[in-house]
């Protein structure tokens, strides 16, 4: 409750959405005419007369959901119970590559002190993490070796270093001796927790949280063994209050490097503390992706490293079948949805929308269809967005309608039928062939089965689809034209008409979609 409360305290909900939409009505003249002008410019003014208009590029911004890393990371620490599934190669580069390479396949291989071991068996870990297996005794070695981490989120970072600290941790000694710095005070809270029930069986080993809001007396050495928190209060105990001496700290934790240079202020603020730790520290540091920018940070930060890097499972479109809807509009989409709306409730599904407020309204639409749908977007707290994936995730809901703050990092194996209700688009009105993959990445995982559908409702977005055919270079797509008209509707959840406007369209019979709803299940 407390934690709630200072959660609530410190990350207030967003804004509430702005009253924009993209493809409904609620664009002025005016906004057209700029648009007009702007693709005169770029001498792309092909289509044919009865075209929407693209979305006027100002008139996104503010209405779509943009992924903020820190919170992107809080959700998947909140939403996820167990390792991520990984059997890709790990890849090894030893700071002295004539030294043995050392791995571990059990907990008892690192003679961790008992009270530690049986911590880590209470939490339910048998056996190392494929990062684990090299990280852990890397980490715990004598003498001390530096060590770059790259993995992706739910991969055993955060339990590698926290064993780590817990091991390093002498209890004898009563002064700071690990310290661990993260992004956000969230992110911290998060990992202080992770330490704190690992080390349930060593209570001599303490733990304090530099984080906002946490005073001490100036001038008190602080005695916990332990310190994780946030770079700004790390530095002020470190260098203002002085109740951490940083020439005793021999383990330095920095997680999340990636996100931590993200964010303003904490780059510095990350190398002045560590300009104040010695030369012997040990330096960890850990992010989920490795960019050039954190690369070069990294290197500032850890010398002499070992790199650790576990190769990312591969998106791959391969075991997914797309296809596309032509509709006229918003409400044609609507009602296309509803008539595949029993396929999608076979197993799961998830509704992409580009803005909130469409996202909204589809929400509204189908409840008042009487259809059971989780939100999900943007303006909820992280914690709200947690809950909301835990229903879905548990089958409490079959339907998720969402923007793209959902598009990438959250898993839901049972999720086997996307809907781009909306197709992604980038800033400049072209397909966003990264933020599709992502999308309709969460279906067909691990190798299963998965289906795409496309809601196409102008030849911008027919010319979106073409893009994204074209980037992927598959030809898969399969054109199925949903007959809109409700008293087509059979008990075989929709069928199929020849358009009027196209004569060209596939037609899909009911055995084809039984054999979908099979391959569904
Ligand atoms: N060896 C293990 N065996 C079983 N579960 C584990 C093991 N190591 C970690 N886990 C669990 O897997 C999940 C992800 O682990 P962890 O948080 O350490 O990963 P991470 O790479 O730090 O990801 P994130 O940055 O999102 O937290 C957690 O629920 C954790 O308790």
């Amino acid at each position: 409750m407390w934690l709630q409360k200072l959660f609530h305290l410190f990350y207030p909900p967003l804004p509430p959405p702005p009253l924009l939409d993209c493809v409904d009505a609620g664009v002025s003249e005016r906004e057209r005419e700029t648009e007009r002008q702007r693709k005169r410019k770029r001498g792309a003014e092909t289509q044919g007369p009865n075209i929407l208009l693209p979305i006027p590029i100002q008139s996104w911004g503010d209405a779509e959901d943009r992924v903020n890393l820190a919170e992107q990371s809080l959700l998947n620490k909140l939403i996820r119970h167990s390792l991520v599934r990984n059997r890709n190669q790990v890849e090894v580069l030893q700071a002295d590559p004539t030294s043995p390479l050392y791995s571990v396949k059990t907990f008892e291989e690192l003679r961790l002190k008992p009270e530690l071991l049986k911590g880590v068996y209470n939490m339910g870990f048998n056996r190392p993490s494929r990062i684990q297996e090299n990280a852990l005794p890397m980490m715990l070695a004598q003498p001390p070796q530096n060590l770059i981490a790259q993995s992706q989120s739910g991969t055993g970072k955060t339990a590698a270093f926290s064993l780590a600290m817990l091991s390093h941790a002498n209890p004898v000694n009563k002064w700071t001796q690990c310290l661990c710095i993260a992004p956000t005070y969230e992110l911290a809270l998060q990992i202080g927790q992770v330490i704190e029930q690992m080390g349930k069986f060593c209570p001599d080993v303490k733990l304090a949280y530099a984080i906002r809001g946490n005073r001490l007396e100036r001038g008190v050495k602080l005695q916990e063994q332990i310190v994780i928190g946030t770079p700004g209060t790390v530095l002020d105990w470190c260098t203002k209050y002085k109740i951490i001496d940083p020439k005793k700290i021999t383990m330095f934790v920095l997680d999340e490097a990636d996100v931590m240079i993200a964010t303003q202020g904490h780059r510095d603020q990350s190398l002045r503390i560590h300009r104040q730790l010695t030369k012997d520290c040990q330096m960890l540091l850990f992010s989920a992706t490795f960019e050039d920018s954190v690369w070069r940070f990294a290197e500032q930060v850890v010398p002499d490293p070992n790199i650790i890097r576990l190769k990312r499972e591969e998106e791959t479109l391969d075991t997914i079948k797309q296809f596309y809807v032509i509709c006229k509009e918003k409400e044609d989409k609507f009602i296309a949805l509803c008539n595949l709306y029993g396929t999608l409730t076979i197993a799961q599904a998830m509704i992409f929308c580009h803005t909130r407020k469409m996202a909204a309204w589809l929400t509204a639409h189908l409840t008042k269809e009487g259809h059971q749908v989780a939100l999900l977007s943007g303006e909820m707290t992280v914690e709200q967005r947690a809950a909301v994936i835990e229903r879905f995730r548990s089958g409490k809901e079959k339907v998720l309608v969402t923007t793209n703050v959902c598009s990438r990092g959250i898993d839901v194996e049972q999720v086997s039928l996307v809907v781009n209700f909306d197709l992604p688009v980038d800033l400049d009105g072209n397909a966003d062939n990264e933020t599709y993959l992502h999308r309709i990445g969460r279906t067909g995982r691990f190798g299963r089965r998965g289906f795409a559908v496309n809601m196409v409702d102008s030849q911008h977005s027919m010319d979106i689809i073409k893009q994204i055919e074209m980037h992927f270079s598959m030809f898969q797509f399969h054109s199925v034209s949903l007959c809109l008209n409700r008293i087509n509707l059979n008990p075989n959840l929709f069928s199929f008409s020849l358009s009027p406007t196209d004569r060209k369209i596939i037609k899909l019979d009911t055995t084809n979609l039984e054999e979908m709803e099979n391959l569904i299940c």
